[in-house]
């Protein structure tokens, strides 16, 4: 690890009071893009999440012919689709493009070359291209770098895929469907399917856009959603902001025993991150959600935790992160396709966690965390947005947390560091207005 790209992570000298106010959900965001661009006209996206893995996906669909313009404000788009070409796609690390895209590049008239950053070429992706191959699109290649040699548009039909490496496989095939000539079935055929809140997520912004889609409860079959062929009707989508994003903010009150409040946190979500609700409350914290403004306290000390985190794998780094600092055992399940994720999880977490003086054991299907002294030092990113943000939770209360390339944080979160060093400056909550002296001899 160079040493310039060392971040010490601030450290908490008392108990964090803030209100943090978080940008756009990434998953949203690109879910959005991608139905604005297959739509019949032009759709705006309010309150749109900027940072490298959306403007990767604008990007992208601006090389295959969609207009996207800047209305205002960074954050409010203007999308007008177009006659998709030929183009090229740089997909970064990002799961959402690598995995949404080629559906889309397969209706594309031309060809489409789709490459990454280095690390992004272990990540699962054949499992996609396989499924549009057997839908009628020709693709070279079974991960990045690959190129889609698109038709003008896809014939569709039925594919049975294993998902269980990523619910992104199926949310890919489903988003694009309506614009394939016989729409899609995809059945799930494997262990079991992660990150269903995600698949929800795509159901419901389709059906918001009009598209017709069977879900499992719709059909009676297990692991099957259909989606109709049919027009993609343009909205105006108001983007939530990222619940995610929200959970180290969150951690902060939970660790220093202090109060974090999360503004415009929504009353109904299919976001993961508000699981971590739950998650707080049995380690310990207090929870509140009024009037849109989700609150955290900390409790003196944080209990450890048994928990199944197949549904809801991206919190993942937070909450190893607070069973670090917890006073009893912690167990994170169902989470074996973490190995998958920006880096190998598992074996990032256990790696630093214990370079820090922690006892993580990876299981097969996810970590073990007892309780251990923790001391200070280098904490590895892996270009992991989310192992960058873990380490920032641990550094609140361990001295000398240096994070190695913080600035992997733009994956999703831009300017990471500013809001949170801001989180930790004195507010009129975090210190108590003290009486003014008296002058003395003066009365009240
Ligand atoms: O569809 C999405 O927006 C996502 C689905 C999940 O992927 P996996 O199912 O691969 O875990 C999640 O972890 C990722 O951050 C975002
Ligand atoms: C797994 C994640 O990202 P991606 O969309 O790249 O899969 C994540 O953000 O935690």
């Amino acid at each position: 690890m160079d040493a310039v790209s060392l971040w010490r992570a601030p450290l908490a000298e008392s108990p964090v009071h803030a209100t943090v106010t978080l940008p756009g959900s990434k998953s949203i965001t690109n879910r959005a893009l991608i139905l604005a661009a297959l739509a019949s006209g032009p759709s705006t996206v309010t309150g749109a999440l900027r940072s490298r893995d959306t403007d990767l996906m604008i990007a992208g669909l601006r090389s295959l012919g969609v207009g996207i313009t800047v209305v205002d404000s960074p954050t409010t788009l203007r999308v007008t689709p177009g006659t998709l070409h030929s183009a090229t796609v740089d997909c970064g690390l990002a799961g959402t493009v690598m995995r949404f895209l080629p559906s889309v590049a397969a209706l594309a008239d031309g060809t489409v070359a789709f490459d990454g950053d280095e690390q992004a070429r272990t990540r699962p992706l054949a499992t996609v291209l396989d499924a549009l191959r057997g839908l009628g699109a020709d693709i070279d290649g079974a991960g990045l770098p690959f190129t889609v040699h698109g038709r003008g548009g896809l014939r569709g039909g039925t594919v049975t895929i294993d998902a269980s490496g990523s619910s992104q496989f199926v949310s890919g095939l489903l988003l694009s469907a309506a614009r394939f000539d016989e729409g899609v079935t995809v059945r799930h055929d494997g262990s079991s399917l992660p990150s269903m809140p995600h698949i929800d997520m795509t159901v419901e912004m389709l059906r918001d856009a009009g598209v017709t889609v069977l879900t499992p409860a719709d059909s009676g079959e297990m692991d099957t959603w259909k989606v109709l062929p049919g027009t993609v009707t343009p909205v105006d989508w108001v983007i939530e902001p990222d619940l995610s994003n929200a959970t180290p903010f969150l951690a902060a009150a939970a660790v220093t025993g202090g109060t974090v409040s999360v503004p415009l946190w929504p009353s109904s979500t299919t976001q993961p991150g508000d699981a971590f609700r739950g998650i707080l409350t049995d380690m310990g914290a207090t929870v509140s959600l009024q009037d849109s403004l989700l609150t955290v306290a900390g409790p003196e000390k944080l209990c450890g935790i048994d928990v199944d985190l197949h549904d809801i794998g991206e919190l993942t780094p937070t909450v190893a992160a607070l069973a670090a600092l917890a006073d009893g055992p912690s167990v994170l399940r169902g989470i074996a396709h973490l190995r998958g994720h920006e880096t190998d999880r598992l074996a990032a977490l256990s790696t630093e966690i214990n370079r820090l003086g922690g006892s993580v054991t990876e299981t097969e299907d996810g970590l073990r965390i007892d309780p251990a002294p923790l001391h200070g030092g280098t904490w590895g990113s892996y270009a992991d947005h989310r192992m960058a943000t873990a380490g920032a939770i641990i550094g609140l209360v361990v001295d000398g947390v240096d994070v190695d390339d913080v600035g992997t944080t733009a994956k999703t979160l831009p300017g990471f560091e500013n809001m949170w060093t801001a989180m930790l400056e004195p507010t009129e909550t975090s210190e108590p207005a003290q009486p003014e002296a008296a002058e003395p001899g003066a009365r009240s």
